[in-house]
């Protein structure tokens, strides 16, 4: 079964293509990494799978349910850490989960527990009381992985988790998002510029470059005997030579 499937999803701006014609097919239970240079339209995919950005053509199925027909029944059973993170600056850290979690209809209890549950797994318990405003960028984004998780979604979208994180808080977050699909809990939606990092996550891979799904398997058919960057910078461009110019960078400055 899949997780998520596509056909022909687009998406337009002002006439111009951001997304066109994908086709995506995320099995159930997979741990997907979804990778393409600055701009592919990795975050404008997102948006639209978890219904917050309307298709200007094709379908989305996820988690069984058709996009168009039933959003709500989407938007109850995923999870999203976006882009931008919408998070409450006045509100403290545990504010921000319990409130996140009763918004999702959960009991205050329930919510106060997986709350503590959370700050705990996130390595955030010292900084509980403190306003989400005064949270450094890297424990706002282990805050967002919170509130994408307090309702127990079967399905996480996670747009550049690691970015602005440090190795350690991404180490423990990478092992318990592993944990997370090794034991069936919830399937996986990852974009990430860190390739290393996906490589040793993920089971699938797609890579969309200019809108448009140029790869898609699991891990080991799309990577073949190489590296993932290998076959990055081989499906989305050559590698980039230094370009000329900049020659006045190291002469001092002149007026
Ligand atoms: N609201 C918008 N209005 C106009 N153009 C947009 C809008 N959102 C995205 N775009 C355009 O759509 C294209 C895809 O953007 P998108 O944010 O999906 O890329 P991305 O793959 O997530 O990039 P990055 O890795 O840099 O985050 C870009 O050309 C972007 O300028």
């Amino acid at each position: 079964m899949l997780a998520i499937e596509t056909h022909g999803l687009s998406r337009s701006f002002d006439g111009r293509p951001a997304v066109q014609d994908l086709a995506l097919h995320v099995p159930v239970g997979a741990f997907y990494g979804f990778l393409g240079p600055n701009g592919a339209g990795k975050s404008t995919t997102i948006r639209m799978l978890t219904g917050l950005l309307a298709p200007t053509a094709g379908r989305a199925r996820v988690l069984g349910h058709d996009l168009d027909a039933d959003p709500l029944g989407v938007k109850r059973q995923v999870g999203v850490v976006p882009d931008g993170l919408a998070l409450f600056d006045r509100l403290s850290g545990a504010e921000q989960l319990r409130i996140h979690g009763q918004l999702y209809g959960l009991e205050r209890a329930v919510a106060a527990r997986r709350t503590d549950e959370l700050l705990d797994a996130l390595e955030l318990t010292a900084h509980a009381g403190k306003l989400v405003g005064d949270y450094s960028h890297g424990m706002k984004k282990k805050l967002a992985l919170g509130c994408a998780l307090i309702h127990g979604p079967r399905l996480l979208f996670l747009d550049e988790p690691f970015e602005g994180i440090d190795a350690l808080a991404v180490s423990g977050i990478r092992g318990m998002l592993q944990d997370l699909v090794a034991r069936g809990a919830m399937t996986i939606f990852l974009t990430s510029h860190v390739l290393e990092v996906v490589e040793r996550l993920v089971t699938h891979v797609g890579i969309i470059h200019g809108g448009r799904l140029v790869a898609e398997g699991t891990l080991e058919e799309v990577r073949g005997a190489g590296s993932l960057e290998e076959v990055f910078i081989r499906t989305v461009g050559e590698e980039r030579a230094p370009r000329p110019g900049l020659s006045w960078l190291g002469e001092g400055p002149r007026t």
